[in-house]
């Protein structure tokens, strides 16, 4: 007798996996696979806590800068432990709930460990117990990479799984990296009182952003911490006092910077490896899954009947609300395998909770430039300047810009880039109006934009595209 479980579907991940199960699989056996927390990166170690201490830490920033209003204020006080425990009492009873009720599910058994794949539709859990699934989605997405340098083992080191975590708010905090999770870091512990120096490898921080919104930044960033370029990690030794002491390669000399917290933030690989992916399925150089673009895993450059991945396991982007939608495609895909739905990623928009926000939708301008060198058509480009409308008056604001760019023959949006206060909400006009093929003028003119809202910031920069039409 075979000791092989056998399901309908296996789900490995229990983040954006979790949502593949609904009423369609009612009368199916399902599992369920997640050695780590329930419900997955988001809810427990990423967007959802980082964004609950970047709100106090923005307020307690903007609190503290707006003597150029006439009002002086100070930040006496920071309650770190309450803050934590308010939030993670939250986040973990949403994680138990989600775990509860999916055990209580007749058709779903949950297997609170990791696996492997052992065949294309087979995996061995950690405890041995060996599973073969009809159909398969592999939602296992992705971990923090840490640079193997001498002391990274160090008791002060963190990365964003753990430091949401720590009991006290340390004094003194080293945030190693220059990409999402360190600008959100470098500003939550700068805006809660730390003293903060971000430490970045290179000069570019936020690769892949617009160099305008890069440099603006760059320069509000330094306004507020210790922001140090071309500063490569060599290695963290222990100071007798129990602190750490940072060490860097910079300018061909050695720099230590002492510490309470060194938090690691240089990037996040896909967890194929753990999966022993690549024995069956393809890799990308990112060591991502290779998917179609139905979401149906590759081997040998073909789909394998009935296996999906979705989300950062094998996704061009580690972003939840691009897991999300690659969710919705591949609960589709699973049950309709007539008629496979591609996600629309053309669009795909991002924002960074930092200080200021940032946020981006489209082609920068040098990809716009280059775009149309290589097709032959002109571009337009428009920077607005908070400052420079009603509302950036009341703030008396000088450090938010939004820039639109255009085709100048058609209109055609190609691209919007924000800095500045609630950039995040500020740029969903345009990704709307880019999803849904509005031009700049007809978005700017087709509706009437709240007077005096900061939104006017967006009419003005559409308007003042020079445009043919
Ligand atoms: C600090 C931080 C902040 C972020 N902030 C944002 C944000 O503001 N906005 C945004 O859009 N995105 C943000 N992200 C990115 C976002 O969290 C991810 O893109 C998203 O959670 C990926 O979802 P997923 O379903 O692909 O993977 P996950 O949610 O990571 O789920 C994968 C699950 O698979 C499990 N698993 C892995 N390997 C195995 C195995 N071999 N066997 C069994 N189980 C396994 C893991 O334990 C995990 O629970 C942030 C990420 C981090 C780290
Ligand atoms: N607001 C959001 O949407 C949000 C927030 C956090 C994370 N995320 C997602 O999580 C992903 C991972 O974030 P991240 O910030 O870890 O990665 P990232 O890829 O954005 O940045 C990694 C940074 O680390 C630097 N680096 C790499 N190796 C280094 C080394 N050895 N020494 C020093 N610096 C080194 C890189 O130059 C880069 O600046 C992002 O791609 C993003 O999609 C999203």
């Amino acid at each position: 007798m075979s000791n092989i479980q056998e399901f309908d579907l296996i789900i490995i991940g229990s983040g954006s996996g979790n949502s593949i199960i609904n009423e369609e699989w009612d009368g199916k056996k399902v599992a369920i696979i997640d050695g780590g927390t329930f419900g997955g990166t988001c809810l427990n170690f990423g967007c959802i806590p980082t964004k609950q201490y970047v709100y106090p830490a923005t307020v307690a920033t903007e609190a503290t800068h707006i003597g150029r209003l006439g009002v002086e204020a100070e930040v006496t006080h920071v309650d770190w432990k309450s803050m934590r425990d308010r939030i993670f009492k939250r986040i973990d009873a949403i994680s138990h709930g989600g775990l509860d009720y999916r055990k209580s599910l007749d058709n779903v058994t949950v297997f609170e460990e990791y696996a492997k794949f052992t065949g294309t539709h087979e995996l061995e859990t950690a405890s041995g117990k060996k599973l073969r699934g009809k159909q398969i989605v592999i939602a296992a997405g992705s971990h923090n990479q840490l640079p193997q340098v001498p002391g990274i083992d160090h008791p002060a080191v963190h990365t964003s799984d753990t430091v949401m975590r720590i009991d006290e708010l340390p004094q003194r905090v080293v945030v190693v990296g220059g990409g999402f999770i360190a600008a959100e870091f470098a500003h939550v512990f700068n805006g809660l009182g730390s003293t903060v120096v971000q430490a970045n490898r290179s000069e570019t921080l936020l690769r892949s952003y617009d160099q305008e919104i890069v440099e603006r930044f760059k320069r509000e960033a330094a306004k507020q911490w210790d922001l140090r370029l071309n500063y490569a990690l060599a290695s963290i030794e222990s100071n007798d006092d129990g602190s750490a002491r940072v060490v860097f390669e910079h300018d061909g000399k050695k720099v230590s910077i002492d510490t309470d917290l060194v938090l690691i933030a240089t990037g996040r690989t896909p967890n194929s490896e753990s999966l022993n992916a690549a024995s069956f399925f393809d890799l990308r150089d990112s060591g991502g899954i290779e998917v179609d673009r139905f979401h149906r895993v590759l081997s040998g450059g073909k789909p394998v009947d009935g296996v999906f991945a979705l989300g950062d396991i094998s996704s061009n982007y580690l972003l939840k609300h691009v897991a999300n939608a690659e969710t919705r495609t591949v609960q589709h895909n699973l049950v309709h395998p007539d008629s496979l739905r591609e996600t629309d990623e053309r669009f795909v928009p991002a924002a960074v909770f930092t200080y200021p926000q940032i946020a981006t939708v489209g082609l920068t301008e040098d990809e716009a430039r280059t775009k149309a060198t290589e097709e032959g058509f002109e571009i337009a480009v428009k920077v607005q300047n908070f400052g420079d409308v009603a509302y950036g008056w009341a703030m008396e604001d000088q450090v938010g810009l939004c820039k639109v760019i255009a085709r100048k023959d058609t209109g055609e949006l190609l691209g919007a880039h924000l800095v500045g206060e609630e950039s995040s909400m500020l740029i969903q006009p345009l990704i709307q109006a880019m999803s849904f093929g509005l031009t700049a003028h007809e978005m700017a003119r087709g509706q009437f934009w709240i007077h005096p809202a900061l939104t006017e910031v967006v009419e003005n920069a559409l308007l003042g595209l020079e445009l043919e039409k």
